[in-house]
């Protein structure tokens, strides 16, 4: 006969958190959001912590390399999508991997002889006013000058006329070599008084611009995931299918961590997939999911997930409760497996990190998650509302969308479902649609650090660690639920006080 489990399956909304003592020492400004990513033996540290618990769903629509670049930058980590061809995700990571803070690729480029107003085009698509004259007209050509939007004006000069005629050629144009470090760049850009230093090879090929507005920005990011060499750390999602050649393509590209990506993980083709990557590449850890319980949690920790993912049906695009049936509330899910971690631990001495993936709707609710045992958040919704994030901007009579479709949906037109069977897709598990446009990353996340750490700060905890063993929970009926939002007619235009 079936088993039915006691407990109801229960959703974030239905918890609120209870203040703890806060103690004079305990302000945001002490808060540390660090936690580890990858399993590690106790004692030890974990090989990739991250210094705040974020990571960016696996999904077309939101983790670019743009997006990747951003997240590491302020303490979190991105994974890279695979529904795309090897080449293109190893392309991908290696585009993550090689930024250099601060040496910007130049995209706004021309040959000598295209004319001032295609230049002007150039620039207006790009949005930026300094140009690279090279001679192959590529970001990568031997640097023949530059030439910005104050050298011509077309008043003054004949649009049809060749770039040549306004650039300062390279001969009088000051430059460095390929081992300039970014402070002695900007050293050059404030002594000299410059506004762009161009980095050339040993050949006088262009490698990158350092601009001098970008001088406070590179010092804007004292969180960053960085690896040995000093490189933004990236992950990059794998499946089932295909991990015996995406795998080593990967690794060869850069990836310092890899996770498995399905709606279901609790599966033999997981176990079976992890114990062959750890075969063959025991050197890169690998994350595993998606399960909703202990028993999820436990198969795959002994398959040998170095973190495991939390989530079926709870996300934004998710209509896999409304298809399959399958599922469970998000806060039910992650209380249970960070149960099974806990005893995993007691068991064996490793301690294998846990992430919430999905069904974060509020920025509470991901100190919800945290203070409910999660290490980590992923998350698509959020994340997609920026700029760099891969949907389309729009504009509606309400502002500003981005496009947001999940990955079981027609749009992700997701190769290893269509290729079951030789079967087309029968049947979506995922919507596509619209969010909020909300601007920046580093602006909108870092108001989300500063509610979650004041969260923290409410509940005494200055470490995730504290907070997950001391945070206080309550449920919240219908009535209270009401009671928490404002109850008042609210103004058009906020008040002003005189
Ligand atoms: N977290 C969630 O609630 C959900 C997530 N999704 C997303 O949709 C995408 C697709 O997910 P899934 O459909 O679960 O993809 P999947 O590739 O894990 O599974 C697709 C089907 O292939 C089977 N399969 C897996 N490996 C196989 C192998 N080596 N040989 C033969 N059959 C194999 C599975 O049992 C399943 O029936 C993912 O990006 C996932 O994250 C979709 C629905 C829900
Ligand atoms: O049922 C689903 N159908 C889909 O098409 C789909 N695509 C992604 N995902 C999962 O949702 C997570 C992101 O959720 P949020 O937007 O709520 O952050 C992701 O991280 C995934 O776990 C899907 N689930
Ligand atoms: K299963």
């Amino acid at each position: 006969m079936a088993q039915v489990i006691a407990e109801v399956s229960r959703t974030f909304n239905e918890f609120l958190l209870l203040p703890n003592r806060t103690r004079t020492d305990c302000s945001p400004a002490t808060v540390d959001l660090r936690t580890p990513l990858v399993r590690y033996r106790g004692g030890e540290p974990s090989a990739i912590e991250l210094q705040s618990p974020f990571t960016s769903a696996i999904m077309q629509a939101v983790s670019t390399p743009e997006l990747a670049i951003a997240l590491a930058r302020n303490g979190g980590l991105s994974f890279l999508h695979h529904n795309q061809p090897i080449q293109d995700q190893a392309a991908a990571v290696r585009r993550v991997k090689n930024f250099k803070a601060g040496f910007v690729t130049s995209d706004t480029n021309v040959h000598s002889d295209d004319t001032l107003s295609l230049l002007v085009d150039v620039m207006r698509r790009t949005g930026h006013s300094t140009a690279a004259v090279t001679h192959d007209g590529s970001a990568s050509g031997r640097l023949l000058g530059l030439v910005t939007s104050r050298d011509f004006h077309p008043q003054r000069h004949d649009l049809d006329g060749p770039v040549s005629g306004r650039m300062i050629p390279i001969a009088d144009l000051p430059h460095a070599g390929p081992d300039t470090t970014l402070s002695e760049a900007n050293a050059r850009l404030w002594d000299e008084r410059l506004d762009c230093l161009p980095v050339l090879d040993d050949e006088g090929h262009l490698q990158y611009l350092v601009f001098r507005s970008d001088y406070a920005d590179n010092k804007r990011f004292p969180d960053q995931v960085v690896d040995a060499a000093k490189r933004l750390r990236v992950g990059a999602g794998i499946n089932t299918h295909d991990y015996q050649e995406r795998v080593p393509a990967l690794l060869e590209a850069g990836a310092d961590v890899l996770c498995f990506d399905s709606s279901d993980g609790y599966s033999d083709w997981q176990a079976q997939a992890l114990t062959w990557v750890k075969k063959h590449y025991p050197e890169i850890p690998v994350g595993g999911g998606n399960v909703v319980d202990g028993e999820g949690f436990t198969f795959l920790a002994e398959a040998g997930a170095d973190f495991v993912k939390v989530g079926v049906g709870g996300g934004s695009i998710c209509i896999t409760r409304d298809q399959k049936g399958i599922g469970r509330g998000q806060a039910s899910a992650v209380l249970d497996v960070a149960a099974a971690r806990d005893a995993f631990r007691e068991r064996t001495g490793e301690y294998v990190p846990v992430c919430s993936d999905g069904g974060l709707v509020h920025d509470y609710h991901v100190a919800l998650a945290l203070a409910m045992g999660a290490d980590f958040v992923m998350m698509g919704r959020y994340f997609a509302r920026f700029d760099q994030a891969a949907g389309a901007k729009l504009a509606t009579h309400d502002g500003f969308v981005k496009e947001y479709w999940g990955e079981g949906s027609n749009r992700a037109r997701n190769w290893q479902r269509y290729g079951q069977g030789g079967q087309g897709l029968i049947f979506e598990e995922g919507v596509d649609g619209y969010v909020p446009y909300a601007g920046d990353l580093n602006e909108g996340l870092a108001v989300t650090i500063a509610k979650l750490k004041t969260t923290m700060v409410s509940c005494g905890s200055t470490t995730l660690p504290e907070f997950q063993s001391t945070a206080r929970l309550t449920l919240v009926s219908e009535q209270s639920f009401q009671e928490s939002h404002a109850n008042v007619t609210l103004r058009e235009t906020p008040a002003t006080l005189a």
